[in-house]
């Protein structure tokens, strides 16, 4: 045989080889009586998320409505030739978060400790490292130390007014400003550091930090291969987290432990609680940095992990409040009535409160916290959950088994949008979330922050800073939308978390009340 022969054989018989072998893996679902959706040949169900074509939330949503429409109560799909099991019904979705968690702890995602130290976070760490760091880190988010926290992001409203009346008579890119305002909040809270990301908004803090949300093309191609090959994506080192933005934050986290260290400084932050965790492996009710009296060597968390849990508090928690004060500002705006009652009940409160912005305060506005959640409803930052199946699952009055390795989705976008659970779910309807309506709503159908033991750890934070955003806003601007911005709104496909494709323009108007 020549070589052209020999060559043209090799071809075809590793096209064949191949074509029997996706054959084999797209047979996945079928095989196990599960229902499938049509698909790629070989990027399965989600070419468009992988070329970054259509946001996440369109995509979720059409995969939930197909097999919601079949009457399906789970339903299977590939990522590329990857099975993913999606659950459609909440009781399913219960079985998964809740009540067979042992099952289901990890996420799945790629860290890698050694090369890339700040991917080593609670959101990404997997088995016992997670539950040991979630048990440690735990007590800092109770609400006495959001209490604690309370003054330093009242002191951060005070740059926000700043920007926001030299802006009176412009259109202003609200989600900008309120994305700069949780930066300087979280840079506090978290690094112990003075971002003044809104005063000054090309400051290097930021500039790392703008490339963490980005979903490139590239990114998601790095992605899909650690989900697809992650022993592969391991041996090529393959970093989510540029060296630049790595060594940013170590080294701001190293200077902030030491500086603090050698002269006893005592912040009322997250910093303060990672120290002590570092120094005493726990967390005392004291004042003290220093590094006398070092407790058990097991117990202790390395600088290394300081640095990147205050990093996944920064990446989890800015990002996400901002967006949530965004949408609800511009729903605010579409629905004057309602902006005007929240208004009524701020100042109702603080009356009762000698007229101070306090933690009590805001713990006690009831409409406030119902139109957060409706906000949440509406636009959950987190548009899908995603677990992975950590020990072998035999599925309760079925026959199915979900391995070990296969990921779980849980489309909460498609959820929140749902009529048979949300009535007419595009209108903004706080009332949704008054106590009577909220019993009439089955359990796990409401996942803004995730659901149990793996859910959101800084929920109260999250909604402390919004709350503060919203009351301090509310209290000095009326809010309008502007007509450069474009409706309706269009998502960012780019984007990991829920966002708008253009900017959200709002018109403010100063009204007389000052904190
Ligand atoms: C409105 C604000 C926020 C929203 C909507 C939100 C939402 C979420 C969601 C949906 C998850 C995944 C839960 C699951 O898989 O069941 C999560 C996890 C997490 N969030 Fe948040 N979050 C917010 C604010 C924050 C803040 C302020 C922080 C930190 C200061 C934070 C830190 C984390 C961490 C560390 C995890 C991983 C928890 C674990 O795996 O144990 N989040 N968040």
């Amino acid at each position: 045989m020549d070589f052209i022969s020999t060559f043209t054989l090799l071809v075809l018989s590793s096209v064949i080889l191949s074509w029997i072998w996706l054959n084999k893996k797209f047979n996945y679902w079928k095989e196990r009586g599960v229902a499938t959706l049509p698909h790629s040949s070989i990027f399965g169900n989600i070419k468009q998320s992988i070329f970054v074509q259509k946001p996440i939330s369109e995509i979720v949503t059409s995969i939930y409505q197909s097999f919601k429409s079949q009457g399906a109560k789970h339903g299977g799909i590939y990522f590329m030739w990857y099975p993913i099991y999606v659950a459609i019904d909440v009781e399913v979705i219960k079985s998964i978060m809740q009540v067979d968690f042992q099952h289901f702890v990890d996420r799945g995602m790629y860290y890698d400790e050694k090369n890339n130290p700040l991917s080593a976070h609670l959101f990404s760490l997997a088995g016992k490292k997670w539950k040991l760091l979630r048990h440690k880190l735990t007590p800092t988010f109770t609400s006495g130390k959001m209490k604690m926290m309370f003054d330093t992001l009242v002191d951060c409203t005070v740059g926000l007014f700043k920007v926001l009346d030299n802006e009176l008579d412009k259109a202003v890119d609200i989600k900008d400003v309120l994305g700069r305002f949780t930066t300087d909040i979280i840079g506090s809270c978290a690094f112990g550091i003075d971002c003044n990301s809104l005063e000054n908004p090309d400051n290097e803090f930021k500039d790392k930090t703008k490339q963490l949300f980005h979903r490139s093309n590239f990114l998601s191609f790095k992605i899909a291969l650690s989900i697809v090959a992650p022993k592969l994506s391991r041996a090529l080192k393959i970093k989510y987290i540029s060296d630049d933005v790595n060594d940013f934050f170590i080294r701001i986290v190293e200077e902030n432990v030491a500086y603090r260290e050698k002269n006893n400084i005592f912040r009322k932050d997250f910093m303060h609680l990672l120290i002590q965790l570092k120094n005493r492996g726990q967390l005392v009710d004291d004042e003290t940095v220093s590094v006398e009296n070092i407790s058990e060597e097991e117990n202790r968390i390395t600088l290394q992990e300081i640095a990147a849990q205050a990093f996944i508090f920064f990446e989890a928690g800015f990002e996400t409040s901002a967006t949530t004060m965004t949408f609800c500002l511009y729903e605010l705006s579409k629905n004057k009535s309602i902006q005007e009652k929240l208004r009524g009940e701020i100042k109702k409160v603080l009356a009762k409160h000698d007229n101070k912005l306090t933690y009590d305060a805001t713990m006690d506005m009831d409409y406030l916290e119902r139109i957060i959640h409706e906000t949440l409803r509406k636009y959950p930052p987190v548009i899908r959950l995603i677990r992975i199946c950590t020990e072998e699952y035999k599925k309760p009055e079925s026959n199915l088994i979900i391995e070990k390795g296969v990921r779980v989705m849980i489309p909460v976008y498609a959820i929140h949008h749902d009529p048979e659970y949300y009535p007419n779910p595009e209108t903004f309807d706080p009332d949704r979330f008054s106590e009577d309506v909220k019993k009439t709503r089955p359990a796990f159908s409401f996942l803004p922050f995730g659901e149990g033991p793996r859910a959101c750890i800084g929920a109260r934070f999250g909604m402390m800073q919004t709350k503060v955003g919203l009351i301090a806003l509310l209290l000095n601007y009326e809010f309008s939308v502007n007509e450069k911005t474009e409706e309706p709104l269009q998502y960012d496909p780019h984007s990991f978390t829920l966002s708008t494709k253009g900017v959200l323009w709002l018109n403010l108007r100063r009204i007389r009340e000052k904190l």
